[in-house]
């Protein structure tokens, strides 16, 4: 029997992936919606399309992203990212639906030495991340069936993110400041699909051995901003995307002042879902050649 998925925020980055998928997987009935068809924050539309639709699985890939902006819009990053959050997973509930729900390295504070392991107590720097970890708290209080995948620094072919940001300012520019005291782990966009995929179907063929919890999901090898922007411009130039990469100067985060203070050490442990789904870390540098050459092919177009 196929499977009802029901989907929020499917034209983000990882949501454009997954509705790209969950379609062509012959397993799954998508019932996929975007921002303009389904306001998670609207709490009657919420049920009412849950009611509708009766989906065995509920994939939050909805969420106010913008973490500067956040700083002065507290209000509307906790509607979306806790409010919205929690009327999923009350629905989720109602219906028996696995809930699926994305969130961040951001939760932590980012004075560890070493890479954050599921337990960590988070203790967010900025409202988007104070957000995030509030909607955990409330699919955690709401939802009796919950995967809380968090995972960071995500790139890919569909939306905005560090990449493209890369890529438009080499074209621009001859020269860059990037922070390197800044830590994380680079993650492609399909392979976080391709892990909710695995834990899918792990879930339809024995549910018995799925616990509900939060699992770790990022790239290695870990690095600054400043080395993954590096690695952005080598391959851009062996690619032909860019003729000449910019200079890149490191910088700290002291000298690149924003509304919202990043963590230094975003690094997240890897081994919870290795262990439990068998599922390995993003591999961030075959991806980059793979989002690169995507990017040339459409700007060609
Ligand atoms: N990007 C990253 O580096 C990381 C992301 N994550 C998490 O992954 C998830 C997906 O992020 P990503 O795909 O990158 O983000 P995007 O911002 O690309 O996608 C989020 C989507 O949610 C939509 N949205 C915003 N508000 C609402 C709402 N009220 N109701 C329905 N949809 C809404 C947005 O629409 P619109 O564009 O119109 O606002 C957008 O399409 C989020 O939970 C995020 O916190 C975790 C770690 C890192
Ligand atoms: C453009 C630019 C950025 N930077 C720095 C700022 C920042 O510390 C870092 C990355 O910039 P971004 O704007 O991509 O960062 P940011 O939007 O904070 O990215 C985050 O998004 C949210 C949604 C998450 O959940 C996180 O995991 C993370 O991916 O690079 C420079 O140092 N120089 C530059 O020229
Ligand atoms: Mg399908």
């Amino acid at each position: 029997m196929t499977k009802r998925v029901l989907l929020t925020g499917a034209n983000g980055q990882i949501g454009t992936w997954l509705y790209q998928r969950l379609r062509e997987d012959t397993q799954y009935e998508l019932f996929a919606f975007n921002r303009t068809e389904l306001d998670i924050t609207d709490e009657s539309l919420v049920k009412q399309l849950m009611a509708t639709v009766k989906p065995d699985v509920v994939i939050n890939a909805a969420a106010y992203t913008a973490v500067d902006k956040a700083e002065s819009e507290v209000d509307k990053a906790m509607q979306v990212n806790v409010e919205g959050v929690k009327y999923l997973a009350q629905a989720a509930k109602q219906h028996d639906a696995l809930l699926v729900h994305l969130s961040t390295d951001y939760v932590f504070r980012g004075d560890s030495d070493v890479p954050y392991v599921e337990q960590d107590k988070p203790s967010p720097l900025t409202h988007y991340g104070r957000s995030k970890w509030l909607g955990e708290e409330a699919v955690i209080a709401e939802s009796p069936a919950y995967i809380i995948l968090r995972t960071a620094w995500v790139f890919g072919e569909y939306g905005h993110n560090f990449v493209k940001t890369m890529l438009r300012l080499g074209a621009e520019r001859t020269h860059l400041n990037i922070v390197n005291d800044q830590l994380g782990g680079p993650t492609y966009a399909g392979d976080i699909v391709n892990a909710i995929l695995v834990i899918l179907q792990r879930y339809f063929t024995d549910g018995s051995r799925i616990k509900s919890g939060i699992y770790h999901f990022t790239g290695i090898p870990y690095m600054s901003w400043y080395d993954f922007a590096k690695a952005i411009f080598i391959e851009a130039v062996a690619q032909g995307v860019l003729q000449q990469a910019p200079t890149v100067s490191a910088i700290s985060s002291a000298a690149y002042p924003t509304p919202a203070q990043r963590p230094a050490n975003s690094r997240l442990a890897l081994d919870k879902i290795a262990k439990d789904f068998g599922i390995a870390p993003s591999d961030w540098q075959a991806a980059l050649q793979q989002v690169i050459s995507d990017y040339k092919k459409k700007i060609q177009e």
